[in-house]
């Protein structure tokens, strides 16, 4: 059974009086690939710097490999990409990695490193000549320094080119598959379909789900009706079971539902009221979009 490393309980954030992480409670096993969504403002990055140790939380637990986040254990088991690129100026690519990874116990061999960020080619190029892409696969070099267990990686694609991409999730992958684990945060659910088989979704800091893809698809994945009618929006959701999310916009009405026949069929005694039936299967993302925007609403009414 593997063990938990990361233990978050009833954690809480506030900058001033607003609340960005709230109750958010998980724990983390060994080897687990966990992608952490959530949209802009979401306490994505709030969350992660505070399993890293570098923002404390106003209230909740964090343990990290059975000490507090950013413990000197901690440091040397985690690598951390963050959306920054801290960059020091005026050395080379070479020199910049000689140096972070002389401060761990173990180190990976620069020429991995290179290799693994590719960076080969610019071994010895000034750090502030490199491009923005290449300064994310910088980071993403120094982040595997110390040959880390964990690896926190804060929107590690943004910037990088179509094949840097390609190579870069080929990278994790290979990581994975050594039984690293490694959390990753993105906009993008797409993105982390392929790699992440846990997925953690904030929404204004709530934990609104936290599973598999397969159950996130049984869940959220659903089938878009959209017509125009005059009967209640009452009437057309009244098996709420069968309803994921809808939407009014005077006589149009825009529905998702999980089982688009089971609803035609509750519904085929109002066909004759309904016009300019559209209905299109929706992508998980999208699905789980809409649900977000349903959650930051309720939110607000609160
Ligand atoms: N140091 C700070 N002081 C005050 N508010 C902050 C601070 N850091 C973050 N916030 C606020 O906390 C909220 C969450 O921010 P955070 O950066 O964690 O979100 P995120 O999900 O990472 O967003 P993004 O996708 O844009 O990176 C935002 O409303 C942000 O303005």
């Amino acid at each position: 059974m593997m063990q938990p490393i990361i233990e978050v309980g009833q954690l809480k954030k506030h900058f001033g009086n607003v609340d960005v992480i709230n109750e958010v409670n998980f724990t983390i096993k060994a080897g687990e690939t966990i992608g952490l969504i959530g949209e802009n403002g979401a306490g994505k990055t709030t969350l992660i710097k505070m399993l890293l140790g570098l923002e404390q939380p106003t209230s909740g637990t964090i343990s990290v490999f059975g000490e507090k986040a950013g413990s000197r254990l901690a440091r040397q088991k985690v690598g951390a990409m963050l959306q920054e690129n801290t960059v020091l100026q005026s050395v080379n690519v070479t020199e910049l990695l000689q140096l972070v990874t002389s401060f761990y116990a173990k180190p990976l061999p620069v020429s991995e490193l290179l290799e693994r960020a590719q960076l080969t080619h610019k071994r010895t190029a000034m750090t502030d000549t490199l491009s923005g892409g290449q300064q994310r696969r910088l980071s993403f070099a120094m982040a595997l320094a110390g040959n880390p267990d964990v690896l926190f990686l804060d929107e590690p694609t943004v910037g990088m080119d179509v094949a840097a991409r390609a190579v870069f999730w080929q990278q994790i992958e290979a990581l994975r598959k050594k039984g690293k684990t490694i959390f990753i945060t993105s906009h993008y659910l797409t993105e982390l379909e392929a790699i992440a088989q846990r997925l953690i979704f904030l929404d204004g800091g709530h934990l609104v789900f936290d599973g598999n893809l397969s159950t996130l698809r049984t869940q959220y994945q659903g089938t878009k009706i959209s017509l125009q009618t005059h009967v209640s929006v009452a009437a057309l959701t009244e098996d709420k079971a069968n309803i994921l999310s809808v939407n009014q916009q005077e006589n149009q009405v825009t529905l998702t539902v999980r089982d688009s026949d089971q609803w035609l069929l509750a519904h085929q005694g109002e066909l004759a009221e309904f016009h300019q039936i559209k209905i299109q299967p929706m992508s998980l993302e999208a699905a789980f979009n809409e649900l977000i925007g349903q959650g930051d609403r309720h939110a607000n009414i609160n």
